[in-house]
């Protein structure tokens, strides 16, 4: 017996068209997909018209497991991801310990098989405890299934050994994922450093604490061949120096974060400059800069949504403002945000939004997702296009609750997830 999904209606990711259409599973496998599939000897579930969407895929989430469990695990983040309609995402390795060996990479794969609720691809990290001292055993954590390495949460400040680390994964074909920060520029910084900054008496980082690594990643990649791949990019110079790389025809892509895409520095201005819950690394920056990080969705030079999903405890979150954490939560609002603040708002057509959240980071990590089609694994989610609620913490699965969106209204929740055939989350 097979799972027949009826009267839904399929985002053609070409041309933008929903179409009316039902779909059969059958294992973790897509078997047909036709205008109408009869329901009987299956499992039939009624999805009223509402739209298909090949689940999605989140490269840039931190999923706390193991070491900060206070702050997430891996089953509290999967169903959070499942709750947003993703089917795959990409775990950071600044855990405790940070992983940097082949047995960690095996336990996130065999945590994720018993607890999870999408699937989860490991990255593992650059250096031996993200300490920039060491590089790590690249060719080990490979074969071990790390889909890129990342210092995320940390820069690599060494630019011998980001050159070191960038000659070996490209001649092992594996991305190199940069949280992109100088530490000497950064400095004691919590925010954009700005006439925001300035006029709270904040200790600011600067936008070129960012954009000057890239240009020397960027090099570096020229150098190496690597493929680099640019974490939750937030400054207009970052996108100009991404933009340029592509025009040289080099192996370098780029995400951004929802938040990134939708605030404005001005978010700490408005509140209590206490409130944690708006502080995220890389620091929300100037409306010139979000408007340069959309114009780069909007053009291709970046190439995907990324939640760089955050969780932290409320009590790490209710320190002074100087002192807490930096994160916000993203998954379970990411695409209706989105989808109500762009597609709405006319700014980006549905499918191309769609494609920032599948088959473009399907495309660039190669893996084998982000496409509905029969014999292809059954990742899907289905997405109610008109109801609006209100972000809430309460309906949360994720254990973090710092996100600076609470009580907004938004459209394009998912109500359905599937992933590899199994229903992950249903709501309504
Ligand atoms: N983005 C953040 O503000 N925080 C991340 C680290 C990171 O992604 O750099 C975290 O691990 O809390
Ligand atoms: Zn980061």
């Amino acid at each position: 017996m097979g799972l027949v999904l009826k009267n839904g209606r399929l985002l053609n990711l070409e041309t933008g068209e929903l179409q009316a259409t039902d779909i059969l599973i059958a294992g973790d496998r897509i078997e047909a997909v036709a205008e109408q599939i009869e329901a009987s000897g299956h499992e039939a579930i009624d999805l009223q018209g509402k739209a298909i969407l090949p689940g999605f895929l989140d490269m840039h989430v931190h999923l706390r497991q193991p070491g900060f469990e206070a702050k997430e695990t891996i089953e509290t983040g999967t169903a959070a991801a499942a709750r947003g309609g993703f089917t795959t995402v990409a775990c950071m390795p600044n855990t405790r310990p940070v992983i940097d060996s082949p047995e960690l990479i095996g336990y996130i794969y065999e945590t994720t098989a018993k607890e999870g609720s999408c699937t989860v691809l490991p990255y593992g990290a650059i250096t031996k405890g993200e300490l920039g001292e060491e590089l790590t055993d690249i060719a080990a954590l490979k074969a071990a299934g790390a889909i890129g390495i990342t210092d995320d949460g940390v820069g690599v400040q060494s630019s011998s050994m980001m050159r070191e680390a960038m000659r070996i994964a490209a001649s092992l074909d594996l991305p190199v994922v940069i949280h992109s920060e100088d530490e000497d520029l950064a400095k004691d910084g919590c925010m954009n450093e700005g006439v925001v900054s300035k006029r709270l008496g904040l200790p600011g980082i600067p936008g070129l604490a960012e954009s000057v690594m890239i240009a020397r990643d960027i090099l570096l990649a020229e150098e190496t061949g690597a493929h680099l791949h640019v974490c939750h990019i937030s400054d207009a110079w970052s996108v100009d120096l991404v933009r340029y790389a592509k025009s040289r025809g080099l192996k370098v892509t780029a995400e951004v974060t929802p938040h990134h895409l939708l605030l404005t520095e001005e978010i700490i201005d408005r509140t209590d400059a206490q409130d944690a819950n708006m502080k995220v690394n890389p620091p929300i920056r100037t409306e010139k800069d979000r408007q340069a990080c959309l114009r780069g969705l909007l053009d291709g030079t970046i190439d995907m949504v990324a939640t760089d999903h955050a969780p932290h405890t409320e009590e790490e979150k209710k320190r002074p403002f100087q002192t807490a954490p930096f994160g916000f939560v993203g998954l379970e609002i990411a695409f209706p945000l989105l989808y109500t603040e762009l597609v709405e708002t006319g700014q980006i057509a549905l499918h191309e939004l769609v494609k920032k959240f599948t088959i473009n980071p399907a495309n660039v990590f190669k893996i084998d997702r982000g496409v509905i089609a029969v014999g292809n694994v059954a990742d899907l989610t289905i997405v109610d296009l008109e109801a609006e609620r209100t972000v809430t913490v309460e309906e949360f699965k994720t254990k973090g609750r710092n996100t600076p969106f609470l009580g907004k209204k938004i459209k394009g929740w998912s109500v359905l997830t599937i992933n590899q055939g199994r229903i992950t989350y249903r709501g309504n």
